[in-house]
């Protein structure tokens, strides 16, 4: 149910301020791909990068936030849905409170992403389309859920019977595939540079 009487509250402490506090822009790098692309690889190689270079950051990894944040859900259409969707609202806190966010969630949907993006303002959000390969994923089936899918024990797993729409105009491609993780790391934090977000 909706809530009723809330009401809100301006932060006397306002991102502008803690921007300049931390020195650099605020924003969510969103990480999108099938699971075994490399998601997390990427977003915490980033991340460490970042923070070397002193960019205050935060990884909310899919794994992780599944088991606390939202345990309460599984991977039908809908609650794939309402994890994008409370994800999108805390990488929106992270950008308010002055951090650079990287996400790693599947987030199969279009939709779904963008919904993420018309949260937060035009330089505020960067989808990143980590590109692999359904052959290559599943050969690496780091976790051996490919495995399971396949023998029926995990339903609706993305790739194999759950889709997984891929984006149609993100503003970067890391083809995990064709480039090392060290290379990878390299083209993002140089489109960063370049485009003046860091
Ligand atoms: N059915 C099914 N489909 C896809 N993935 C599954 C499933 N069941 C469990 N897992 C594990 O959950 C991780 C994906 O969670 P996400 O929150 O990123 O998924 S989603 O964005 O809501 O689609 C995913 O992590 P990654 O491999 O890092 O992508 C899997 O480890
Ligand atoms: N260029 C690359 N970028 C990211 N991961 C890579 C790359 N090349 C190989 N890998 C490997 O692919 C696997 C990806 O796993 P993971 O990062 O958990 O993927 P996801 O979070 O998308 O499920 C890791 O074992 C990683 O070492």
């Amino acid at each position: 149910m909706a809530s009723s009487n809330v009401t809100w509250h301006e932060s006397s402490l306002s991102k502008d301020v803690r921007r300049v506090q931390n020195g650099h822009h605020s924003f969510v790098i969103w990480f999108t791909g099938l699971s075994g692309s490399g998601k997390s690889t990427a977003a915490n190689a980033v991340a460490a990068k970042l923070y070397k270079d002193g960019i205050s950051n935060y990884v909310l990894d899919g794994d992780n936030i599944r088991h606390g944040l939202n345990k309460d859900l599984g991977f039908s259409e809908d609650d794939r849905k309402e994890n994008i969707r409370r994800i999108g609202e805390v990488s929106k806190l992270f950008v308010d409170s002055g951090q650079v966010v990287l996400t790693a969630f599947i987030s199969p949907f279009q939709a779904d992403r963008d919904i993420v993006r018309d949260l937060l303002d035009e330089d505020e959000f960067i989808e990143v389309y980590v590109k692999c390969s359904l052959e290559e994923c599943e050969k690496r089936d780091p976790k051996g859920l490919y495995q399971k899918a396949r023998n029926g024990l995990i339903k609706d797993f993305t790739g194999i019977d759950s889709p997984y729409e891929e984006p149609k105009n993100p503003e970067f491609v890391l083809e995990t595939d064709r480039f090392s993780i060290e290379e990878c790391v390299d083209q993002l934090v140089n489109y960063l540079t370049e485009r003046n977000f860091i």
